[in-house]
């Protein structure tokens, strides 16, 4: 859609995000994505027309010199993906800074840029935000609690945003659960992860992008949250 406005996709220089970026460009559409640090894939991203920005959407600070760097690249925006995000479990170490960091990247700079972008997507044509939570929200985590709880406050924003934008902008959130392992984790790791399902499977990141062109797509979803858990709730 060469005409339509740009696609927002925070954290998009890897995984989850970056197949979302890689599949909406084949799609035709605009997209922008920040990143906080160089990866290799941001090259091709920018040689097949993708926008990449900067920022550090770990402060106040941070989000707001994102969103003046983003309106100063273009007028409107089609959608904004929130999938930025830190995945930090307990430890015995400090507790408040890991939770600081998950609660400025997965609740304030949602709130933030939500707040100052709203007009970005008031354009007359169809507009949505989807907030990219987490399955581990229905039950909480005793093992990634600040994780789990800044999660569920962004849960809560999405609802929140969703009856504020009505009927303008569409606001939805998308609740994964394993998706894509991490390289480190562990074969005894991913073996007790893979039985945490009904399906029992590590989807990767197609089944995240498929969700996303739903939301895109469907003129009658807000308010909601659309589970890709591969069937967990029913273990
Ligand atoms: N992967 C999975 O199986 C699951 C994923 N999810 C959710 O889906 C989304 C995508 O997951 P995944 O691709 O694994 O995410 P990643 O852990 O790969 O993180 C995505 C990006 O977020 C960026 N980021 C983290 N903190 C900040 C910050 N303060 N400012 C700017 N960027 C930041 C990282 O940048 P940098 O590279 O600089 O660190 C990273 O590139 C996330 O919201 C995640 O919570 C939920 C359940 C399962
Ligand atoms: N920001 C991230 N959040 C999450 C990740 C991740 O890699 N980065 N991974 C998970 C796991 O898949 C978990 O759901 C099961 O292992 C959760 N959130």
């Amino acid at each position: 859609m060469p005409n339509s406005p740009p696609i927002l996709i925070t954290g998009a220089a890897q995984r989850l995000g970056l197949h979302c970026a890689r599949r909406l460009l084949d799609d035709g559409e605009r997209v922008i994505v920040t990143y906080r640090t160089e990866k290799p894939a941001l090259s091709e991203l920018r040689e097949r027309g993708a926008q990449t920005i900067h920022a550090d959407l770990g402060s106040e600070t941070g989000t707001l010199a994102f969103v003046e760097t983003l309106k100063a690249s273009t007028p409107t925006l089609r959608a904004i993906v929130h999938n930025a995000s830190e995945w930090i479990a307990e430890t015995s170490g400090t507790l408040a800074q890991p939770f600081e960091r998950m609660f400025n990247v997965h609740m304030l700079a949602p709130y933030l840029i939500n707040t100052h972008c709203a007009e970005m997507l008031r354009h007359g044509g169809p507009a949505d935000i989807i907030h990219m939570t987490d399955d581990v929200v229905r039950k909480g985590s005793a093992k990634h609690t600040a994780y789990c709880a800044t999660k569920a406050g962004l849960e809560s924003l999405m609802q929140s945003f969703a009856a504020r934008f009505a009927p303008q902008i569409k606001v939805n959130a998308i609740a994964p659960a394993l998706i894509q392992f991490n390289e480190e984790d562990s074969i005894d790791y991913r073996q007790k992860a893979l039985l945490k399902s009904a399906l029992g499977i590590e989807p990767g990141a197609e089944v995240i992008y498929q969700s996303v062109r739903y939301l895109l797509d469907n003129p009658y979803v807000t308010g909601t949250t659309l589970s890709v858990n591969g069937g967990r709730h029913l273990k």
